[in-house]
């Protein structure tokens, strides 16, 4: 017993260490950055949001136009106890098929990583099934995760040690030379634990926090809005404390994506967050660290029914409008053309100055 509480407070240590690494944004250099491209032959502010990327960027990193091409989508895996309950459209076995089908290049995330030069890394963080493949990162916390409606989703324990995972992950691939990152994610069951950390955290009534996932009918989705309602009821989550939060009613992948999230804004490298799953990790990753939002672009606004509220309760307003509804990080990686397009301009437009035009 007391090994396990020590055990509670290292993992619960490290993870506040990495909190407090996390530097707040750098307005001098997002200044910088917003002058510089009132100096470009355009009238200011005539590329609009892409001028804003550029200075998002340049306050993330502390650089005027940071070297970015070296980047990785993190594909966290993992399964849901809650599919007992008829949740999806689609069985728990998908999760492992769809794993195998990332590792082999095929999925949809993988086609959109190579167009955007991104590394595709896969995580079993709690696939339910036991998996190898050579491509594979087996950081496995879980064997799925139980079924929230009728009892925590994960110990504490346990998602704090999926949040360090998420942390370790990051600063790997930072080590490999990684400095930009984008958030992915395979569970079949994940979009009834996300609605429920949005209704937790973000006070979204389930009715308005609940969507069709993989393409439920309207009948099995107010099912999903009773058992969302039921995995509140039973664990009772304190909105005060997002780890008690993402370990009753969350799920291993989208605590795996928290701490990917942290860890990156720890290494001041910008996180491009993908669809309504990644946001509910990018939700609870900035009520650990609101500074941690600073490093966070919201890539694209998802089709599922939630996301505008959820990203209107973050303050991040997606970039893309695309009618997706995915996930594996699909949106986030074609975000990365547009962030490459901010860089460019920025890089290599010329000035009024130095293309003698006159300013009027
Ligand atoms: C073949 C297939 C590939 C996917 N890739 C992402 N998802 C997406 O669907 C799942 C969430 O929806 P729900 O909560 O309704 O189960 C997640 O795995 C998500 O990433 C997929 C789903 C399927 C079926
Ligand atoms: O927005 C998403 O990420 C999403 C929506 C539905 C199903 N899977 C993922």
């Amino acid at each position: 017993m007391l090994r396990e509480i020590d055990r509670n407070r290292e993992g619960e240590r490290k993870l506040h260490e990495v909190i407090k690494r996390i530097e707040p944004f750098d307005e001098g250099a997002a200044e910088l950055a917003r002058r510089h491209s009132d100096n470009l032959t355009k009238p200011p502010g005539s590329l609009g949001k892409l001028e804003e990327i550029a200075a998002q960027l340049a306050g993330m990193t502390g650089e005027l136009w940071p070297e970015l091409s070296r980047r990785a989508v993190i594909v966290m895996a993992g399964d849901h106890g809650v599919c007992e309950e008829g949740v999806s459209a689609f069985p728990p076995s998908v999760t492992p098929q769809m794993v195998l089908n990332f590792l082999n290049g095929g999925a949809a995330v993988n086609v959109l990583a190579r167009q955007a030069g991104a590394d595709v890394i896969c995580v079993d963080i709690g696939v339910a099934a036991e998996l190898e493949h050579p491509g594979l990162e087996p950081r496995k916390i879980v064997f799925g995760t139980r079924n929230m409606a009728k009892e925590p989703a994960m110990t504490r324990e346990e998602a704090v040690a999926a949040i360090n995972v998420g942390i370790a992950i990051a600063e790997e691939q930072y080590t490999r030379g990684v400095r930009m990152f984008a958030t992915g994610e395979m569970g079949i069951g994940n979009t009834t634990a996300s609605a429920a950390l949005a209704s937790v955290l973000a006070g979204l009534a389930p009715e308005a926090s609940v969507g069709r996932g993989t393409g439920i009918n309207e009948e099995t989705r107010q099912h999903k809005v009773m058992v969302v309602k039921r995995a509140i009821d039973v664990n009772r989550p304190n909105p005060k404390d997002p780890i008690d939060v993402l370990a009753k009613v969350g799920g291993a992948e989208i605590a795996g994506l928290v701490g990917v999230i942290l860890g990156a804004a720890a290494l001041r490298c910008p996180v491009v967050i993908d669809g309504f799953i990644s946001s509910a990790a990018a939700l609870v990753a900035s009520k650990l660290s609101p500074m941690a939002a600073a490093y966070m672009i919201a890539s694209h606004l998802s089709n599922e029914q939630g996301h505008r509220k959820l990203m209107d309760v973050l303050g991040l307003p997606p970039v893309l409008h695309l009618d997706m509804r995915l996930g594996e990080g699909t949106g986030a990686v074609l975000a990365f053309h547009l962030i490459d397009a901010s860089l460019r301009l920025m890089r290599e437009m010329a000035t009024f100055d130095s293309a003698g035009v006159s300013r009027g």
